[in-house]
């Protein structure tokens, strides 16, 4: 299991480290350092071949500790080694001390910000950040953010840049910029960042993604942590997706509501990646305006009258309906009349789209109807509306770090609808009311710009329904369909539309092992 670590969790590994033996801080640093030379000629072979030039910029605590080692395990491998410190040698913590010093062995070091800013000295190099790691406090100060932007200036256009741990000014807890009092929202925007003992959030949500560049982790020798309130990375699912024997009702009977005449596409897409997820049935319950043209569009789909909140609960009087997937093109008045009686019913049940925005004025009756067996599906504005509060916290600048994160809110609506809540975003964040909480990250390599499509998200609500009729709890069901949601886009590739997403499913699964 893959996690995501808090500045806080990061600091009590280190801890453990300390209590136990395990480690020193000083040989943490080097390892650390070590860490971070061998990612850089890892990721940029040349660097490797022949020796560079560095820019190391230091900051006053431990980050800026591990640029020191840097300078000097580049320097011994022949590198030209700049060496910039952010304040005053006296006030570095010990370990960032012993590593200034033994640096000063070998070159000097330069003030920051009153010498003259860093110069290119040369076509190419590598302009290290250890200014700020997990211990930033605050923004990043004008002068700062001045020196930060010289780097960027003409002549540093060939230059390689490589972030310690984490982009100075980035959040690690949350992935945010921190604001500082002036109103500056400045962070180093790096190539490459190169972390320690496991990722941390900042480096997936948010704006951590874009900030970072790349990102490595780096094996410093720490224990795994198995704190229950770590948060995991989504990664592929280890349950079994395949079929193994049965007959159809033995792989559950999905429900999915229709809007209205000219409004059924996207509940026929949910539907449609409902069946391909495996689920043994699928039934679209539509109105009877618009039979004639669902009728004209399906095959192995079914098709149910539903007109009104009575149809919905006798036919739901039929316990093989097990799932079922209210939002998707559904309308606002007929959510309104069908999603109390669905979520009577007491069925697992995706509400998405209009099944939520239909509720904005009255989040608190929705809520109070919600059960453990339900998962909200909600984009960012579709949360706003029903978190208005929560929201709101995350859209105003950050001025303290760490920083309230997307995960801190997203758990907290969890616990207040009490079910399952998938925020989307190429950060999907994933909670469910007791507190656990997953990270789905289309980001780095995994990146699908071209997800961000009409109709895509019907597709995913429609997997969560598909599975969970395969008697998938909620909180898996979740993270597994937005697993394969992103691995059928990247399967298909560029070019991708929604109706693309359940077509890909089947080799996507087939790679799975399915
Ligand atoms: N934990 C581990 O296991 C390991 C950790 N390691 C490394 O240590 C790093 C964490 O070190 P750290 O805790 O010393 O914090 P760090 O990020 O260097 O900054 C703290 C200093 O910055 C200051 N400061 C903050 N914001 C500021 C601002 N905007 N503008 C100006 N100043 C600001 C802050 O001042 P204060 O807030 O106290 O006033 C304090 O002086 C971690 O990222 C990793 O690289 C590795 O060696 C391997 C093992
Ligand atoms: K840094």
């Amino acid at each position: 299991m893959t996690v995501l670590l808090t500045a806080r969790q990061m600091r009590d590994a280190e801890q453990a480290a300390f209590a136990s033996g395990a480690a020193t801080g000083a040989e943490l640093m080097e390892r650390a350092g070590e860490g971070v030379v061998s990612a850089l000629l890892n990721s940029w072979g040349e660097l490797a071949v022949v020796p560079s030039r560095a820019i190391i910029l230091c900051g006053p605590g431990n980050n800026g500790g591990d640029g020191f080692v840097i300078a000097r395990l580049l320097a011994r491998r022949g590198w030209a080694v700049r060496v910039f410190l952010l304040g005053q040698a006296d006030g570095l913590p010990p370990d960032a001390r012993l590593n200034h010093d033994r640096w000063c062995t070998m070159g000097d070091v330069r003030r920051l910000p009153f010498d003259t800013p860093p110069q290119p000295e040369g076509p190419s190099g590598v302009v290290v950040d250890a200014l700020f790691g997990t211990g930033l406090t605050r923004g990043l100060g004008p002068e700062v953010a001045g020196v930060l932007e010289s780097l960027e200036a003409q002549g540093f256009e060939g230059w390689y840049r490589v972030a310690v741990d984490l982009p100075s000014g980035l959040c690690a807890d949350s992935g945010r910029r921190i604001t500082a009092e002036d109103g500056t929202t400045a962070a180093f925007r790096a190539d490459l960042t190169v972390s320690f003992h496991a990722a941390k959030l900042g480096h997936y949500l948010d704006e951590g993604a874009e900030f970072c560049g790349a990102l490595a982790v780096a094996d410093i020798g720490l224990s795994p942590e198995a704190t229950p309130e770590l948060v995991r990375l989504v990664q592929a699912p280890a349950l079994p997706l395949g079929k193994r024997g049965g007959h159809k009702f033995d792989h559950g009977h999905a429900l999915v509501l229709s809007g209205g005449f000219g409004r059924t596409g996207a509940a026929r897409l949910a539907a449609r990646a409902a069946l391909r997820v495996g689920a043994g049935l699928v039934t679209l319950g539509v109105p009877g305006a618009a039979q004639m043209e669902v009728a004209a569009q399906i095959t192995a789909l079914m098709m149910r009258r539903i007109e009104a909140a009575d149809d919905l609960a006798q036919m739901l009087e039929d316990r093989r309906l097990n799932a079922l997937c209210l939002g998707p093109g559904l309308g606002a008045d007929r959510a309104r009349e069908l999603v109390p009686a669905a979520l009577a019913a007491g069925r697992a049940t995706v509400l998405d789209a209009d099944a939520l925005s239909a509720f904005s004025d009255a989040p608190d009756a929705l809520f109070s109807a919600l059960h453990p067996g339900c998962v909200l599906t909600p984009h960012g504005g579709e949360f706003a509306r029903l978190f208005p509060d929560l929201s709101a916290r995350l859209s105003g600048p950050a001025r303290r770090g760490p920083a309230v994160s997307r995960v801190d809110m997203v758990r907290a609506a969890a616990a207040r609808a009490g079910c399952t809540v998938l925020l989307k975003g190429p950060d999907t964040v994933i909670a469910a009311p007791d507190g656990d909480a997953a990270v789905h990250a289309a980001v780095y390599e995994r990146a699908t710009p071209w997800l961000a499509t009409a109709g895509a998200g019907d597709v995913l609500a429609g997997l969560i329904c598909g599975l969970m009729a395969r008697g998938v709890d909620p909180w898996r069901a979740a993270q597994t369909a937005t697993f394969l949601h992103v691995e059928a886009a990247r399967h298909h590739g560029p070019g991708l539309i929604a109706e693309d997403l359940p077509e890909a499913l089947p080799a996507v699964l087939r790679g799975l092992g399915a």
